[in-house]
């Protein structure tokens, strides 16, 4: 894999509010991440994930440090980089289709140049039969797939996903994580993932960034060295008992 960067964030730190109501959540975070790699952001519940993840995608600015995102400073969201979150939000009165759709008809494009990409996301994450069903008409994985083939429709280069499957119930769950990792490798796009599940931060990635408790901060970098395609039954074996351990005492240490 190269190992050049996709993301650099140099001692990165934000602050909420003022006075009485300062709240330190992130202090100096220093992370690279590299094109083409799926990374974890992993810890403690408040720890500044999201705010960190916030940051990546432009939607927040922070108050110290400086983040690049593709060789430039990254001030604002960019078309380049996609964001997923727990809650797919879609809007009722649309298709599936017309859901999937919707980021190109924000950004003006040809609807039509697209609907044949989009009906292959939602084909290669079953749900093409559902096109033209509304989200009432869908359970909340299935909600979540169109969601996946919404973010990936443009190709984004980075795939920034807030727990994007944590409202799921555990066995959804496992298989979302699943077409994840297949539609990443086939999009070839770089991917952040922030989890506070270690088993699951171990299973997806590449690496895995520990952060400690608030105020957020870097850890130490777990690699994770096994081969892909994955399957669920690497989870049993040793070496992934032993990282999960080994992930759990840095949590533990911080
Ligand atoms: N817009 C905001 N204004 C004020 N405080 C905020 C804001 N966003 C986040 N915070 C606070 O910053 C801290 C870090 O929040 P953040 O959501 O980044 O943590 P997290 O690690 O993603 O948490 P979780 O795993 O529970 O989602 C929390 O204490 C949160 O209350």
């Amino acid at each position: 894999m190269e190992r050049t960067s996709l993301v650099t964030t140099s001692y990165i730190s934000k602050v909420f509010g003022t006075g009485d109501t300062e709240m330190v959540a992130l202090s100096g975070l220093d992370l690279d991440v590299h094109h083409g790699e799926f990374l974890s952001l992993l810890g403690p519940s408040g720890c500044g994930k999201s705010t960190a993840l916030n940051i990546m995608g432009g939607l927040l600015t922070p108050s110290a440090g400086e983040i690049s995102f593709d060789g430039r400073p990254l001030t604002e969201p960019s078309r380049d980089i996609g964001m997923m979150f727990q809650q797919a939000v879609m809007f009722p009165w649309r298709t599936t289709l017309q859901n999937v759709l919707l980021p190109v008809e924000v950004f003006g494009e040809n609807k039509k140049e697209y609907i044949p990409k989009a009906r292959e996301l939602l084909g290669m994450v079953g749900i093409d039969e559902f096109e033209n069903s509304y989200p009432w008409q869908l359970s909340g994985g299935m909600q979540q797939r169109a969601a996946l083939c919404r973010v990936l429709l443009s190709d984004p280069k980075l795939l920034l996903l807030d727990e994007p499957f944590g409202a799921l119930d555990e066995f959804t769950r496992e298989s979302m994580n699943q077409e994840l990792l297949r539609l990443q490798a086939y999009s070839g796009s770089t991917a952040v993932l922030v989890t506070h599940n270690i088993n699951e931060a171990v299973f997806m990635s590449d690496r895995v960034a520990v952060m400690s408790a608030r105020p957020g901060r870097l850890v130490g970098i777990l690699d994770v060295p096994f081969d892909r395609p994955r399957t669920p039954d690497l989870q049993t074996t040793p070496e992934f008992v032993q990282l999960v351990a080994e992930a759990r005492r840095m949590l533990e240490l911080a």
